[in-house]
């Protein structure tokens, strides 16, 4: 990390009003623990955020108030220092480990591989002991058994100061992409289940002072599962604050379910630290205020009253920072392959009108295209038309995790923009007219979550209604560009006041179309991942000739033995090897 992280931004500050009780929540961290190189909004690191809690901590315990901190999950895949080790997150998940938690729980980027979920379970799990949860997530340990993924299924606990009871619970949204060691049982079912209702039952009957939901689903109210289980919790806690915290669709919001019931999500990447306090807890009008602050040291500094960094920085963070530039040292990730010159945008750049900064249409024109069939495996039936065809490969948005920043792209960057180390597929000798439906059927579909399922979520659903809202925020043309959150408590939530960043709807999936002429057949390639989606885009172009799908499905194979060699990192690295020098 560089000398430079510290950002003296003119913006004034809003500050956090301490309560009774105060929650940090991170959620959907992927691994940035090194902090955002490229923008000084979020430069603080996991070291800084260290000494920023313990700071922060002195401050309410001076107020007499309890401060507990949760995280929400997704800790893997997105950044190198987390993708770079085999299994993925072996040191990022070590200095994710330095702090301290009172609820920790699982997001499905811990649940798709099954060494990764192997590694979460036998150090991360045992790290936390009864603080990491999962209530509706399993592990099938080496015994056969499915064991709660975590110490538990809730915990049960009194707070340092106020000595307020809590128990918790944590929930997965329903995800179905795990691999052979979990099952996670929907919410749906799982506020049916006998056993549920008795743990419900039993603590209705105890003195609880506070329901604290620390789940991988975001809180938005349009996401049914939380109202679901939140009519559930209420009919056994009918007078009790139910606190959730969120995460999973990467946006900061925050909810009011009812007059007793909030629920807080706090961004992702390291870009936002969300804070909650909530206050006479036995009234019925809840004191509260909540902030998303950015993650960079003149935040973390002005909420804990903190004039130099120097003051500011506890051992214990500054050693975690050290620890942090070793690791990132050893694995090499600023080693450069190229220097970019200009920065490109994911949803900050209009795809549809061929903005030349749109990193999707990037990806398009001069990605994509690197792609080489290569056959290596014995067993592996060769491609046999792709000489002569034309191609498409076609790719999930979704695979694609962040912007492209002007200058230095290193090992790390490769990471950041597409870290998943999915496998092609083909679609061989596919008529033009049904290859060019495939894109416009998938775009017009459900977007893609998972590989497992037929999904039902639209991407703008990504969104609440009130992110959705206009935001006519104060003084825009003198502010930076930054995160401006509309949420149930209005406009007043994120901790810097910025001028809101242009963001553009982003297609489901988008492909190159290489081509001689574009009535000859055309060999669709795809990542795995998105293989049942793909397959049913072609059954619905095929319309009523089943027996072109079931022929074109009978040839379907493998691309190539691509494995990390051939992923889109690793073609935009080619390409940065060979155009950005
Ligand atoms: O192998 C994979 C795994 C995931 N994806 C994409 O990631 C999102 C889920 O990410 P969250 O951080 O949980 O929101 C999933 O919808 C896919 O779009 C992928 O492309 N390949
Ligand atoms: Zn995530
Ligand atoms: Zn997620």
């Amino acid at each position: 990390q560089p000398k430079t992280r510290f950002p003296h931004f003119d913006e004034t500050l809003r500050d956090l009003s301490i309560g009774d009780i105060n929650f940090l929540q991170t959620t959907d961290t992927h691994g940035w623990y090194l902090g955002h190189i490229n923008q000084r909004q979020y430069s603080a690191d996991w070291g800084d955020f260290i000494s920023f809690v313990d700071r922060f901590r002195e401050q309410c315990h001076e107020q007499d108030s309890d401060l507990l901190l949760v995280d929400c999950g997704d800790r893997h895949d997105g950044n190198g220092l987390s993708d770079l080790t085999s299994p993925n997150g072996v040191y990022s998940s070590e200095v994710f480990m330095e702090l301290d938690f009172d609820v920790i729980t699982v997001g499905n980027h811990e649940l798709y591989v099954k060494e990764v979920s192997e590694l979460e379970y036998n150090t991360v799990v045992p790290r936390y002991g009864e603080k990491f949860i999962s209530t509706n997530v399993e592990y099938l340990n080496d015994n056969g058994e499915y064991v709660p993924f975590g110490n538990s299924t809730y915990r049960y606990f009194t707070t340092d100061v106020k000595k307020y009871n809590v128990f918790a619970l944590s929930f997965l949204f329903d995800f179905t992409g795990g691999n052979e060691r979990i099952r996670v049982t929907p919410i749906a079912e799982i506020v049916k289940q006998k056993q549920f209702l008795e743990l419900l039952e039993e603590f209705s009957n105890k003195p609880v002072d506070l329901v604290a939901v620390v789940g991988h689903l975001p809180v938005s109210h349009d996401w049914l599962e939380t109202e679901v289980l939140h009519q559930v919790l209420r009919r056994y806690f009918p007078n009790i604050v139910i606190q959730y915290f969120g995460g999973h669709s990467h946006i900061r919001d925050f909810t009011i379910l009812d007059n007793k019931s909030f629920a807080l999500q706090s961004g992702r990447y390291c870009e936002t630290v969300g804070f909650l306090s909530l206050s006479q807890l036995d009234q019925d009008n809840i004191d509260l205020d909540r902030k998303y602050i950015d993650f960079n040291l003149q935040s973390f500094l002005h909420h804990t009253n903190y004039s130099t960094v120097d003051g500011f920085n506890t051992k214990h963070g500054l050693q975690v920072s050290q620890r942090l530039t070793d690791i990132s040292n050893e694995l090499n990730l600023s080693e450069t392959f190229g220097v970019a010159p200009h920065s490109y945008f994911l949803a900050g750049a209009d795809y549809n009108s061929n903005d030349p900064n749109s990193l999707l249409r990037f990806f398009e024109n001069h990605i994509l295209t690197q792609l080489e069939p290569k056959i290596c495996h014995e067993n592996m039936d060769p491609v046999v038309s792709s000489q002569n065809n034309s191609r498409m490969v076609l790719i999930n948005t979704g695979s694609i995790r962040y912007d492209l920043y002007k200058g230095d792209f290193n090992r790390n960057s490769q990471f950041i923009v597409s870290p998943f180390k999915n496998k092609w597929k083909v679609l061989q000798n596919v008529p033009a007219d049904v290859a060019v439906q495939i894109q416009p059927i998938l775009n017009r579909g459900p977007y893609i979550m998972s590989a497992n399922s037929a999904n039902q979520l639209d991407t703008s659903q990504l969104l609440s209604p009130y992110q959705r809202a206009v935001n006519s925020q104060m003084n825009a043309n003198r502010l930076r560009y930054g995160q401006t959150t509309v949420d149930d408590l209005g406009n007043d939530g994120d901790d810097t006041i910025h001028k809101p960043l242009p963001k553009f709807q982003v297609p489901n999936v988008i492909r190159s179309y290489e081509y001689v002429d574009k009535l000859q057949p055309v060999d669709i390639v795809f990542y795995d991942f998105i293989e049942r989606h793909v397959l049913w885009a072609l059954q619905q172009a095929c319309g009523d000739d089943r027996l072109l799908y079931h022929s074109l499905v009978q040839q379907l194979t493998f691309y190539n033995d691509c494995e990390l060699e051939f992923n889109v990192g690793e073609l935009l690295k080619k390409y940065a090897l060979k155009n950005w020098q």
